[in-house]
């Protein structure tokens, strides 16, 4: 069983910039306290993420006993934050910050503590402040390892936002920001 998502008609492919990086090297955090990819965020993933071909983001996560959701498996909303984090990262190419507005997931394997998860995310195109991506997972280490076999797939809608978006939280901030707009990428 598999979710409903239309891409739009008038779908637009972002020019990737000439300071992005390359196919095969690491994007850099966006955020040093985001519990997806934040090095600084000790109850966090600590995603990385490489740069694929294209406009598409490669992301692992290793599967910690305590994402644990029903006994022995992945929690879905451990998934779901993973999926959210690479397809967040597929839209840096944008240069510009963005917030998801919309994310689904299918799940259609389950996902054994001890796995290696390899995502694989894009960005399919924007209308106007709408950007539109999807991702897909396989288990490439560990328990039920078999590359072949897609174990979850999701469908996201980020939004471009301003930094002024962020403003409205800095008090809350538990850390000072690597730079003056909160994000380490920059
Ligand atoms: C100089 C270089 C700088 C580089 C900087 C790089 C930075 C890094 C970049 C990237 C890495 C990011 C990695 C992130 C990973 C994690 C992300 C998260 O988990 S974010 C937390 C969860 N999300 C929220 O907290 C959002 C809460 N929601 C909101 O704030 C608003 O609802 C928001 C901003 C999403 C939209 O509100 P509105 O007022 O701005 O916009 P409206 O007018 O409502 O919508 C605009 C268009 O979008 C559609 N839209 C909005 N929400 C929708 C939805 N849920 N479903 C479908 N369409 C939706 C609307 O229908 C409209 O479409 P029409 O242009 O008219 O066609």
């Amino acid at each position: 069983m598999s979710g409903t998502w239309t891409l739009p008609d008038d779908l637009v492919l972002p020019e990737i910039p000439e300071n992005h990086p390359r196919p095969g090297e690491t994007l850099p955090q966006h955020w040093s306290k985001c519990f997806g990819c934040g090095d600084d965020q000790p109850s966090g993933m600590k995603m990385h993420c490489t740069v694929g071909d294209g406009l598409e983001v490669h992301g692992r996560l290793d599967v910690a006993t305590h994402y644990q959701g029903g006994p022995g498996f992945i929690h879905g909303g451990i998934l779901t934050t993973a999926f959210d984090e690479v397809q967040g990262m597929a839209c840096m190419v944008l240069q510009r910050p963005v917030v998801t507005g919309h994310l689904q997931v299918d799940f259609a394997r389950p996902i054994p503590l001890g796995s290696v998860l390899e995502f694989r995310a894009r960005l399919d195109g924007t209308v106007r402040r709408k950007v539109y991506t999807s991702a897909e997972a396989r288990i490439v280490d560990g328990p039920m390892a078999d590359p072949d076999v897609v174990v979850a797939t999701s469908r996201g809608l980020f939004l471009t936002v301003d930094f002024e978006h962020f403003e409205q939280a800095k008090e809350f901030v538990d850390g000072v920001p690597a730079s003056p707009h909160g994000t380490s990428s920059v």
